[in-house]
């Protein structure tokens, strides 16, 4: 068996060590042990979610979806959470009523191999991000500065050293000794090498794991997935994050990898992302259904769909966007500006003005600086402190070491995925109090009425400045809570003078932070950063999770008044159709590459 699993990293046997791979005649064996060409098989069965009682709706109903060997399958969806429920259903997080029935099951193609079906089955997800441990904020500015000893761990120890980081080792297992086991290790490595090197993470496999960017750690987690040799892989959203070079490059080792069959590959993808063309077939989900058949067939039936949300999306895109003042006085000067780590240099000379009332998109390849410039915007990167002489750092016309961190953070509005993931997820830290601590850019809520202190101020906050914070975090519900994500923009637009609170949205800014999916986190932590109307704001990846409704609403708000005329904003995105704001908004593109920036 070891030997037959040994063989399926066929593609890479065949690469760079045809004479270290077992023979092909184990790979007929391995397929004649599994009785079946059915990878997935559900009839007719209705999917609950485990511990919901037999009377609760089901998540999906009557479900019929067959994939068979050979097939390539994409799973589309409207909400990520819908999409990412049925990849969960794959493995086990879901109960199917009534279940495949044995000797098959839900995998017909594993039911003769000597294998935890569990173990078999590996999900990578990137529309949901983790949920960071306990109340405590973690410190995501680890990367820039001194290290703690855990954060040097390099991405290739995590992969095979002692720290064995990425637990491609089971617990309490010795390092390997037998013949097979060493083969087995020399397998892996191979497999590691060849992907790291076609995922373009070859040059970073001595960087702290922390150093990694967004896109170089998604890669990496792709590659842990892979080592384990999983029979199914299923990756929810892996294009995520990723910029066109990347996408196009990681799905053809993608292809290549399913074609092999080393592993299966099952890929769920949002509804606006291009269908890759080597996917045959296709399942939407779409309102607890779940309709499967081939590409051509799902596409012209969603095309059908479509034309009555475009029509509404051409409303939305349609509105015009508040137009921005002409430019007004600076609020982030950046010149010659210079990022090192030893010899490796970020970023080279910058030369940025960011003005009240404009609209920036910052572009650039994975690993190109853009996390790193915006650390030094928001003053989290300590080489902010040391731009002195011919580098310049000058935030809110002061230099950079004469604004101290709390107060700057209150001055600027972030939505990151670092951010994201660190905010702390307390057990009973409300919504309204989480969009409250953006008021004083903190992390902790507090201040009567759950609507912070004020940044050193004594007594607190004087009654007519807390009422104006309240008032706020019920103007930001109104534009972005859940009776927003309602198909019919009409609706929030009557709402919008209003001063009252719609129930949904009453009820939803009374719920405990850290029971909401990862969406309404995202749309959540947006609310938080365009409460205190802060001078800039900074959205990075801000759609990550969000559903097609609250896509709709965030975008809507953005353009229609949610950012004032004076406010200045810098999106970051690798999909120039996710910015809200287009040229003749008057939107300008900063461009990094090589760590040099320039205005395209
Ligand atoms: N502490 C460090 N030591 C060495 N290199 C580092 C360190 N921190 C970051 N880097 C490198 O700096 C480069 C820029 O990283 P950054 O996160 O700014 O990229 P990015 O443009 O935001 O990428 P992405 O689109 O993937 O999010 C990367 O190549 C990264 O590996």
């Amino acid at each position: 068996m070891l030997r037959a699993r040994l063989w399926r990293a066929s593609p890479f046997c065949k690469r760079v060590a045809l004479d270290k791979c077992p023979s092909r005649g184990h790979q007929r064996s391995h397929s004649n042990a599994s009785t079946s060409d059915v990878v997935v098989h559900i009839s007719n069965s209705n999917i609950h979610r485990f511990g919901d009682p037999t009377t609760a709706a089901p998540v999906f109903r009557d479900v019929d979806w067959i994939v068979k060997d050979g097939e390539n399958w994409a799973v589309i969806g409207c909400g990520s959470n819908q999409k990412s429920a049925l990849l969960q259903t794959l493995r086990g997080n879901l109960r199917i009523a009534p279940p495949p029935p044995p000797p098959g099951g839900l995998f017909p193609f594993l039911s003769g191999l000597p294998r935890d079906p569990h173990a078999a089955i590996a999900l990578v997800s990137f529309a949901h991000r983790p949920h960071s441990a306990g109340g405590a904020f973690y410190d995501y500015t680890a990367r820039y500065g001194a290290m703690r000893e855990e954060d040097r761990i390099t991405l290739k120890e995590s992969m095979f050293g002692e720290h064995d980081f990425l637990n491609l080792r089971p617990k309490g297992q010795a390092t390997a000794n037998t013949p097979e086991e060493l083969a087995a290790e020399d397998v892996k490595r191979l497999i590691f090498e060849d992907l790291t090197a076609r995922l373009g993470l070859s040059s970073l496999l001595d960087l702290p794991l922390v150093a990694l960017s967004n896109g170089q750690t998604r890669r990496a987690r792709i590659v842990k997935a892979i080592l384990s040799q999983p029979e199914l892989l299923l990756l929810d959203e892996p294009l995520t994050g990723l910029d066109a070079n990347k996408r196009q490059t990681l799905l053809s080792v993608l292809r290549s990898l399913h074609e092999a069959r080393s592993p299966r590959i099952i890929m769920g993808l949002r509804m606006h992302d291009p269908v890759p063309d080597w996917i045959t077939h296709l399942a939407l989900v779409h309102d607890g259904k779940v309709l499967t058949g081939t590409k051509e067939e799902i596409l012209s039936e969603q095309a059908t769909r479509e034309t009555k949300v475009n029509s509404i999306r051409s409303t939305i895109s349609g509105t015009s966007a508040n137009k921005a003042e002409d430019d007004g006085k600076p609020v982030v000067v950046l010149k010659n500006v210079n990022v090192a780590y030893g010899p490796r240099e970020v970023l080279k000379s910058i030369n940025w003005i960011i003005c009240e009332g404009q609209r920036w998109h910052l572009q650039g390849a994975n690993g190109s600086g853009k996390t790193t410039l915006l650390s030094l915007v928001t003053g989290a990167h300590p080489q902010s402190y040391i731009q002195r002489g011919e580098s310049h750092l000058e935030l809110f016309s002061r230099p950079r070491q004469r604004i101290p961190t709390p107060h700057l953070r209150s001055l600027i509005g972030v939505v990151s995925p670092e951010l994201a993931n660190a905010y702390p997820r307390r057990a009973r830290t409300t919504v309204w109090e989480v969009i409250g601590t953006g008021f004083d850019g903190a992390f902790v809520a507090g201040g009567k009425s759950g609507v912070g202190t004020g940044i050193g101020l004594e007594g607190g906050l004087a009654d007519d400045v807390r009422q104006w914070r309240v008032s706020r975090v019920r103007e930001v519900l109104r534009g972005l809570g859940p009776s927003s994500w309602v198909v019919d923009p009409s609706d929030t637009q009557q709402r919008a003078g209003s001063i009252e609170l719609a129930e949904a949205d009453e009820a939803f800014s009374e719920r405990a932070f850290i029971d909401l999916s990862s969406g309404e986190q995202s749309i959540v932590l947006l609310m938080r950063a365009l409460v205190s109307r802060p001078q800039l704001v900074l959205l990075d990846e801000v759609w990550a999770g969000m559903d097609d409704g609250m896509v709709r609403a965030a975008r809507r708000y953005l353009r229609g008044g949610g950012i004032e005329t004076d406010q200045a904003v810098v999106v970051v995105s690798h999909w120039e159709e996710e910015v809200p704001w287009t040229t003749e908004d008057g939107l300008r593109k900063f461009r990094l590459e090589d760590g040099v920036g320039r205005e395209v």
